[in-house]
């Protein structure tokens, strides 16, 4: 359901479009879905090829419509400043809303009022996220996004009266951002931006699933056809992230929601410890992994890559080794770890079975950095009543699911090694 003022801003928006020919198939409404918000449904059966929408590019909060659109002044004082595309793209977007006869002005007005990004949690609802990452890096987001405002709008505010305007708060300013990143489109390597209408078709968990196909060029705008037939009453969607699939973590941030089954990119970062320098060998395993260059202490894990020791990444299984050669293998260990012929490989049964004991310990250790267990988070989901909590909850299981399904894999393997007796 959407209520009459809503109503009217879409209506609004309808009519901008019709007289900047923005075509939209009258098969196709634009329709408020509970859990989606806007979104593109087809009112009756559209045949395969059949086009579904066009804008031109001169309504693209992209180089060509914004050397149309936005005032001259602005534009050379956001050049001259050096600013973000991200924060000119907000910038723009802030001017448009608060402007009632700017160009954009019908369109960020459909635009949503509020998120349910990362961004957005209270505190409570950020702790949810236990030792996830994304809890650190939606702190940096907000300490970089405070930074910027304070550092652009003072500068702005004292060359243009436009930016003296209270209007243009802190508020607004991540209003402004959290619709970038949730609706912005990359168009070339160095062109992109807001595309009114084709922002309001939602996300297909499964790309190869998408029913959109999608032509855009510089001179001719963007193109959506159908890839296949839809039928009456169908919700269209769209594939995100088609170039660099995005984690559930990443859709969190910039999207606000996860897809129910998560994404093929979702990993868990293993951090291993260093070396001190009181360690046995300590410098022969230094100059080793150098040797090799392997110097990080994380190591980026997903389902695919825990399921054997040869999936693994490559340089976790040398850093392993290497930190598990007991003295008496120092001799062996240099020819062993810089031939390329047998460096990825096992050196000693017993260096292996101490690798995979060292593995299950820094595995356990850093589970042990979240509160809660998987199975005891599947309950506590059931029991979850609100978005954001429900969300946070997932992020931190998909973590954890990484993390014990590898301990498990590793301690079959451990087992099977000590089965087979040298
Ligand atoms: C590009 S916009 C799509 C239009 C949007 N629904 C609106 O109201 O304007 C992206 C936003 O739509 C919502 N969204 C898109 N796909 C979704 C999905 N599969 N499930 C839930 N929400 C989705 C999220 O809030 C996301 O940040």
């Amino acid at each position: 359901t959407i209520n009459q003022k809503d109503q009217n801003t879409l209506d609004k928006f309808k009519e901008w479009m019709k007289n900047n020919n923005i075509f939209l198939n009258e098969k196709l409404d634009i329709k408020y879905l509970d859990n989606f918000g806007l979104s593109i449904v087809s009112n009756s059966k559209i045949q395969k090829n059949e086009k579904l929408i066009h804008v031109p590019s001169q309504v693209m909060m992209s180089q060509q419509g914004i050397s149309k659109h936005i005032p001259k002044e602005i534009k050379e004082i956001v050049n001259q400043l050096g600013i973000s595309k991200t924060n000119e793209q907000a910038i723009y977007l802030m001017y448009s809303k608060l402007n009632n006869l700017s160009f954009w002005n019908a369109y960020t007005n459909i635009l949503p009022q509020s998120f349910s990004t990362t961004l957005f949690f209270i505190e409570k609802e950020l702790d949810e996220l236990q030792a996830s990452p994304l809890k650190q890096y939606t702190i940096q987001r907000k300490n970089s996004i405070d930074y910027h405002y304070d550092n652009i709008f003072s500068k702005l505010s004292k060359v243009l009266d436009e930016f003296k305007k209270p209007e243009y708060t802190k508020d607004l300013f991540y209003w402004a951002l959290s619709c970038v990143w949730s609706r912005s489109f990359s168009l070339s390597s160095n062109d992109g931006g807001m595309i009114p209408l084709a922002d309001i078709f939602n996300a297909e968990a499964n790309p190869e699933k998408s029913k959109v196909s999608v032509k855009s060029t510089e001179v001719d705008g963007l193109h959506y056809s159908a890839a296949e037939d839809i039928e009456k009453d169908e919700q269209v969607y769209t594939p995100y992230g088609v170039y660099k699939p995005l984690s559930s973590s990443q859709m969190l941030m910039d999207y606000g929601f996860v897809f129910e089954k998560g994404s093929k990119a979702d990993h868990v970062i293993l951090k291993v410890p260093g070396f001190r320098e009181s360690e046995d060998n300590y410098d022969i395993k230094r100059q080793i992994l150098e040797r090799n260059q392997i110097t990080s202490d994380e190591y980026p894990l997903d389902m695919v890559s825990i399921q054997s020791l040869d999936t693994l990444p490559k340089d976790l299984m040398m850093y392993v080794r290497v930190k598990n050669l007991a003295t008496e293998e120092m001799s062996r260990a240099k020819s062993h770890f810089l031939n390329p012929k047998t460096k990825h490989t096992s050196m000693s049964n017993r260096n292996e079975k101490s690798s995979l004991r060292f593995l299950c310990t820094i595995i356990k250790k850093q589970l042990s950095t979240y509160p809660t267990t998987y199975h005891e988070d599947s309950e506590l989901l059931k029991q979850t009543n609100t978005f954001n909590q429900e969300n946070a909850i997932k992020i931190r299981m998909i973590e954890k699911k990484i993390l014990e399904t590898f301990y498990d894999n590793l301690m079959k393997l451990r087992e099977k090694y000590n089965n087979n007796k040298e």
